[in-house]
């Protein structure tokens, strides 16, 4: 690939920001509501601890996004040299019907990383990320399923989501099978070095992050990095990964895990993988 050409995006189901880099919203913000425009943050505006929590989704948004024409894109992107790649992540692109003809139209030799777990633990992970900005959030059950235990509720985003075989439907408009990676987030706890090899083969990198780079800690519960980049110290990810998930009784788990099956065999058919969550 030539240079500039090298893009990479993590799609990510349940997200793992600290492979995360720059974040280039390609869905509509404020100053992109009437026009088809992609907005960045400017690294200076990225969000910092002072910057207000957003009232509804309880996340700290920075204003004033700056904006341009899908094609100058690229321009937002950091700039690489030779032997470099860019890579950006935003776990909602995987579900913006209209991200992948935007993507495709800025850069069809992107390649892209999906990661993705279990559908229905990934609910409930979405839900308590929600309950802990969100007190007094009705119960997990109660936003699932319709008029109390009536159908599953596909309108709630954190049900939408888990649908991963029509997202990938839509990406398969744009892009052949071959430019996906898609990386199981259960092993990526199990066996990070396994899926992170698998990561940097498929970026034609060479295998330098290896098991010798992690250990597992036992009060986190999650694997963590021995060193920090440019430190001597351990590095486990913030406290908002791998944070306890709220009880949720063993017959909605079972409606869920049976209402997903279909979708998930289809994922696997699209995909070539078993995830294992059937
Ligand atoms: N090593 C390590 N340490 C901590 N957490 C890990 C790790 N590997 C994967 N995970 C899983 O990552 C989940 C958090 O990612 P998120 O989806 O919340 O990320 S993001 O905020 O949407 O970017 C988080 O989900 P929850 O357990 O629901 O918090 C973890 O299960």
């Amino acid at each position: 690939m030539e240079k500039g050409e090298r893009l990479g995006y993590m799609l990510t189901c349940s997200a793992y920001s600290h492979l995360g880099i720059w974040t280039v919203p390609l869905a509509r913000g404020p100053c992109c509501d009437s026009r088809p425009m992609i907005c960045a943050r400017q690294p200076a505006s990225l969000p910092t601890p002072d910057t207000p929590l957003h009232p509804k989704t309880g996340s700290r948004k920075t204003a004033d996004p700056f904006c341009a024409q899908p094609e100058d894109s690229r321009s937002l992107m950091p700039r690489t040299l030779d032997g470099q790649i860019t890579m950006e992540k935003t776990p909602s692109y995987f579900v913006t019907r209209e991200v992948p003809r935007r993507i495709h139209s800025m850069s069809p030799d992107t390649k892209l990383i999906v990661v993705v777990r279990n559908p229905v633990t990934r609910a409930i992970s979405d839900y308590a990320q929600t309950l802990s900005k969100t007190p007094g959030l009705p119960s997990f059950r109660a936003l699932a399923f319709r008029h109390g235990l009536g159908p599953v509720d596909t309108a709630w985003s954190a049900v939408r989501i888990g649908l991963y075989a029509q997202h990938l439907g839509n990406w398969l408009h744009y892009f052949p099978l071959s430019r996906f990676l898609f990386v199981s987030g259960e092993r990526l706890v199990s066996d990070p070095a396994g899926e992170v090899g698998r990561v940097q083969d498929f970026l034609g990198l060479k295998r330098v992050v290896t098991d010798k780079h992690f250990y597992f800690n036992t009060t986190k519960g999650f694997p963590c990095l021995k060193k920090a980049p440019e430190s001597s110290r351990p590095r486990c990810l913030g406290k908002s990964k791998g944070r306890p998930h709220p009880r949720v009784p063993k017959a909605v788990v079972q409606r869920l895990q049976d209402f997903y099956r279909p979708f998930n065999l289809k994922f696997y058919q699209m995909t070539g993988q078993d995830f294992g969550w059937d």
